[in-house]
């Protein structure tokens, strides 16, 4: 009897459980409208855009060299015979399309080290690149670390020259894959990093700091190209998270295939065969014998050193993205932008009928007869958004790469009976937003697009409209039954081709 109560206690409670776990899972998937709740597999419109990532590279170390020596019959004397280690490989930001986001990259990004040298002159392997893909439109700001380094051409390996091989020391540090190392012989660079009179851990030191300092100028270039393609995105150093030390804006990744070292492989170690011919020799002196003694000790520590691979760069760096548009959307949540975009272009972004449907920029290209350009949906923006209110300030800096500006307002959203903004009152909060978040971002060549032209009493607003903001293109148009859609097709080619440029500014807009 009492066996029998137990069981049945027990699967009461086994049913209760499941009851309970069913329904909440059911009660969460009904009421929780919360964006990180959807999965990874859910549409690429329903997530959240993930914009801004800190991520660490650490580049691979490179192999150490081979002391080993070979004696045969027909040598009497033992023959130096130890392959020099292989270069660490590098961590580098490749740029492609196919990326939307930082969602799927891994924020600790490690590369292969480089393989020991081994006798018979056998060198080491070059260690493993760490090759990872970001959108187009990405910004590096760099914590720690040195400052990246644009790899010019990417080349195959059946380019490269048969005596470029891995582990040589290079003086200029330039990228042994892109051929323009020097052609100093291996004895030539030995001598250079170990001058005599030099001990070994100053030698290997200085040419540590000779390999930074190098970069450091390879670096330099990148910066000074990178300025001047940077006019409308400088960032203060204490926008990122209030960190004066962050370098801001070290590099930018704008080309499909540009691809950028954020941490460079280690050197590697160099074999005897590569540290002088007779190893068993000690550099002759005029001095006694007790300086001689020193001086065996001295080459020992210094093939030591020589023979040990240096460990790969790190860096820290913050990845940020800024879409690449020519043309932006900027509006209120509703305003109908995402439906414009779907109806001037083949884009199909997501449309509800509540606010803050788009989560994430949408991109479309509008396409005419000889050229095509890109148009971004910038997801709502309200009053505060600077502040962080609503999807807050994240989406625009998005605008800030824009050539043109598209305000799209929501014609219909004051009329009798709506509890909505005037259309002038929303250019305004616009123009506001955009000025507080970077000044000067709103002057740039703008249009209006009175959108929702098909609601009853929509033309008398429209109107209105025209009334109050003078200097700037107005377009009526009905996203949702695609008119006036031409008309505004050929005001935007107009804008990005320069033909026009007319920004809205505040003392533009007839206020109440
Ligand atoms: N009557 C009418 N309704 C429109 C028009 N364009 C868009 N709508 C409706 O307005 C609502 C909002 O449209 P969306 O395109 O999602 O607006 P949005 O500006 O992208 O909204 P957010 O994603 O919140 O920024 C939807 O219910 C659309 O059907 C239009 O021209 N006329």
């Amino acid at each position: 009897m009492l066996v029998f109560e137990a069981r049945y206690v027990r699967q009461v409670k086994v049913f209760t459980r499941t009851c309970v776990s069913r329904w909440s899972t059911v009660f969460y998937s009904c009421y929780s409208n919360s964006p990180h709740s959807k999965s990874k597999l859910a549409p690429l419109q329903e997530r959240r855009m993930i914009d801004k990532v800190k991520i660490f590279a650490k580049a691979g170390d490179g192999g150490h060299g081979c002391t080993s020596s070979r004696r045969s019959r027909h040598d009497r004397k033992s023959i130096a015979d130890g392959g020099s280690g292989g270069v660490g490989g590098d961590v580098i930001l490749e740029c492609s399309r196919r990326v939307w986001d930082f969602s799927g990259l891994q924020r600790h990004l490690i590369a292969g080290n480089g393989g020991h040298g081994s006798s018979k002159n056998k060198i080491g392997t070059r260690g493993a690149d760490k090759v990872v893909r970001v959108p187009i439109g990405t910004v590096l700001h760099l914590v720690s670390g040195d400052i990246p380094s644009i790899v010019k051409k990417v080349q195959s390996s059946a380019d490269l020259d048969p005596w470029d091989v891995p582990g040589v020391l290079v003086d200029d540090h330039s990228d042994p894959r892109d051929g323009s190392t020097s052609n100093v012989t291996m004895q030539e660079k030995v001598n250079a990093i170990h001058p005599t009179g030099c001990s070994s851990s100053q030698a290997t030191e200085a040419n540590v700091e000779k390999s930074v300092k190098s970069t450091c100028v390879a670096s330099a270039d990148v910066l000074s190209q990178l300025s001047s393609s940077n006019e409308t995105s400088e960032l203060g150093s204490e926008d990122i998270e209030g960190k004066p030390e962050i370098l801001s804006n070290v590099a930018e990744l704008t080309e499909e295939g540009q691809q950028i070292i954020v941490a460079r492989g280690g050197e590697g170690g160099l074999g005897n065969v590569s540290i002088q011919k007779d190893p068993r020799k000690p550099p002759t002196t005029k001095a006694g014998a007790g300086q001689h003694v020193t001086n065996l000790q001295d080459t020992d520590s210094v093939n030591s050193s020589l023979s040990t691979g240096l460990p790969g760069s790190e860096s820290v760096l913050i990845l940020e993205l800024k879409c690449i548009a020519d043309v932006s959307f900027v509006g209120m949540p509703n305003a109908g932008k995402s439906t414009l975009l779907g109806a001037i272009s083949r884009a199909k972004p997501a449309v509800g009928h509540y606010a803050f449907t788009t989560l994430r920029p949408n991109l479309g290209n509008l396409n005419y007869d000889d050229m095509s350009i890109i148009v971004a949906d910038i997801p709502g923006l309200i009053k505060g958004a600077h502040q962080n209110r609503g999807l807050g300030h994240a989406f625009l800096r998005h605008i800030e790469r824009t050539k043109v500006l598209a305000y799209v307002v929501d014609v219909a959203a004051a009329l009798p009976g709506r509890k909505g903004i005037s259309p002038w009152e929303q250019l305004k909060d616009l123009v506001l937003e955009l000025e507080y978040h970077l000044e000067g971002l709103s002057n740039r060549p703008s249009l209006i697009v009175a959108n929702k032209i098909d609601e009853e009493g929509a033309e008398e607003v429209y109107e209105e409209l025209r009334r109050r903001v003078q200097g700037v293109p107005i377009f009526a148009v009905s996203a949702v039954l695609e008119e006036g859609i031409p008309e505004l097709k050929s005001g935007l080619r107009m804008l990005v081709n320069g033909e026009t440029s007319c920004p809205l500014c505040l003392d533009q807009i007839l206020l109440d």
